[in-house]
């Protein structure tokens, strides 16, 4: 029925030592987490979505955040540096399975260092987020290896969010979404709207007129469906506990 496949990663058991750096540490129900990871892979696929699985990176706590280690454009698949040096092992098996989906490779190579999760294209544009796990060095590459497909790509301060994405996604229309607390440059997008709660800064596109928000953000999810957008809401209270978020949890391939 669909072209359309996302790349999940299920989590392992050292989840529940998965980096933070914004937050303090609650305790993570490992059970609990795998149960909404499921529900998190089932509403992709009851939109539509082929979820494949990249292999299990057990020794690995953060390799749930499969967005992360790759940024994928078209038949281009960029292995990331990740910024945190415990969380660079987890491109090895994403690298093995982009090549084996029979995608071109390409890497951010150090210097450089950078994290999917700081990458937000809209339009042709690919805003990234020069943040404490991504940088200069790491974006230029990117803005090179995305210039063939004939995408701009515009450097973005983040300083109070792990991730770009953790402050701000972008609705199918381009109007880009955050909670204003923690973003740092509002004027850096042609259009910005606040979001009420931080979850509701954090859209899944699954499709022109629907979306996946976390359970954490209702009152964001009643304006958006206001705005016109079916939306579908999964609790991920275990990865939120990681500083995670629904867009980290997949990435999708068109
Ligand atoms: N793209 C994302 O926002 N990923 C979340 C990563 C959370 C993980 N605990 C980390 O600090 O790397």
């Amino acid at each position: 029925m669909t072209s359309r496949r996302a790349l999940i990663r299920r989590p392992g058991p050292r989840l529940a030592h998965g980096l933070l750096t914004h937050i303090e540490r609650d305790p993570v129900d490992g059970e609990l987490a795998i149960g909404q990871w499921e529900a998190y892979a089932h509403a992709l696929r009851e939109a539509g979505w082929e979820t494949l699985e990249v292999p299990p990176a057990d020794d690995c706590p953060d390799a749930v955040f499969v967005e992360d280690p790759v940024v994928v454009h078209e038949d281009l698949a960029v292995i990331a540096n990740p910024g945190a040096a415990q969380r660079r092992r987890e491109t090895i098996g994403v690298e093995q399975t982009m090549r084996d989906l029979g995608y071109r490779i390409a890497r951010i190579a150090a210097p450089g260092t950078l994290d999917g999760g700081d990458v937000l294209r809209s339009g042709d544009t690919a805003y990234v987020g020069l943040s404490s796990r991504t940088n200069g060095a790491g974006i230029q590459q990117l803005a090179t290896h995305l210039r063939e497909f004939g995408v701009r790509t515009q450097a973005v301060p983040v300083e109070r969010a792990l991730h770009l994405k953790s402050a701000v996604t972008a609705l199918p229309d381009g109007t880009v979404i955050g909670w204003d607390p923690v973003v740092d440059d509002k004027e850096a997008f042609p259009a910005y709207e606040a979001m009420p709660e931080e979850g509701g800064a954090h859209v899944v596109i699954l499709g022109e007129d629907q979306l996946l928000m976390a359970a954490s953000a209702p009152r964001s999810a009643e304006l958006l469906r206001a705005r016109g957008y079916a939306v579908t809401t999964v609790d991920i209270s275990e990865f939120e506990k990681l500083e995670g978020c629904v867009t980290c949890l997949s990435v999708r391939l068109r």
